[in-house]
């Protein structure tokens, strides 16, 4: 797979979101991720209909269950076509191994949340009452998803090394929390810019507001791949 620039399509209402992809060009060939927001209001349809206008997509359903419910869902999405498919890594081992088996003979990668890139270290600590360094949390979970299965991980571009090094080189990290600009973090915490990601080793970056919410959505995503496939 190229290492790719993947819009997360974040978006109140489906004709927003048409409007934003119309500013593409046809033959741009995104990639794009389908999240909560827009897969509660419009379910397996948006995802068909964006699957057939020819995207590759990402849906991040950012499962969490037990293995039976999360096993079983994944069977559905099985046949959904779709390339890339969350999980929490926290969910445990035998869950994200059920959600590996779910997906057996489709080519939906499964890629384990480590620690939202919305909480930083007092969250983790104060919050979650986890009593570990944010990295070293995010590795042991890393290789938790790694040992049972999984074909990646989402974690912030910070900890990619720290992964690549405890699981395997090939073990996806797909990156989240970029900013092109330090100072617009909004309410990501472990942020990188496009070119620390690469730098890192990202397999992919996950890049929302801004692009969605820039003036020109498609001159900033072609800002943004400029700088990551430097
Ligand atoms: O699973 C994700 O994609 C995800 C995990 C994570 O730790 N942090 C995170 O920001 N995301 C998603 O990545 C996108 C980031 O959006 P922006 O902050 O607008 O660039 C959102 O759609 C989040 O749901």
């Amino acid at each position: 797979m190229n290492k790719p620039v993947i819009v997360a399509l974040d978006f109140a209402d489906d004709f927003e979101c048409i409007n934003f992809l119309n500013q593409f060009p046809k033959d741009q060939k995104l990639f794009l991720k389908i999240g909560l927001e827009m897969f509660c209001q419009f379910g397996y349809p948006f995802v068909r209909n964006l699957r057939e206008r020819g995207y590759n997509i990402f849906l991040d359903l950012k499962l969490h269950d037990i293995p039976n419910t999360v096993k079983r869902t994944c069977e559905m999405i099985a046949k959904w076509d779709v390339q890339m498919l969350t999980v929490h890594a926290s969910g445990g081992a035998e869950m994200i191994a059920a959600a590996k088996k779910g997906l057996a003979g489709s080519d939906t990668k499964l890629l384990a949340v480590t620690q939202l890139t919305s909480l930083g270290q007092t969250e983790l600590r104060d919050e979650l009452q986890v009593p570990l360094k944010s990295q070293d949390y995010v590795t042991h979970l890393a290789k938790l998803a790694f040992d049972n299965k999984a074909d990646g991980v989402i974690s912030s571009a910070l900890e990619v090394p720290m992964i690549k090094q405890a699981t395997s080189e090939d073990f996806l990290c797909v990156t989240p929390g970029i900013r092109p600009k330090a100072s617009q973090v909004e309410d990501q915490k472990r942020v990188a810019t496009p070119a620390k990601a690469k730098t890192l080793g990202s397999d992919a970056i996950v890049v929302g507001r801004p692009i969605t919410l820039a003036e020109n959505g498609y001159q900033a995503y072609m800002n943004i791949c400029k700088e990551w496939n430097k």
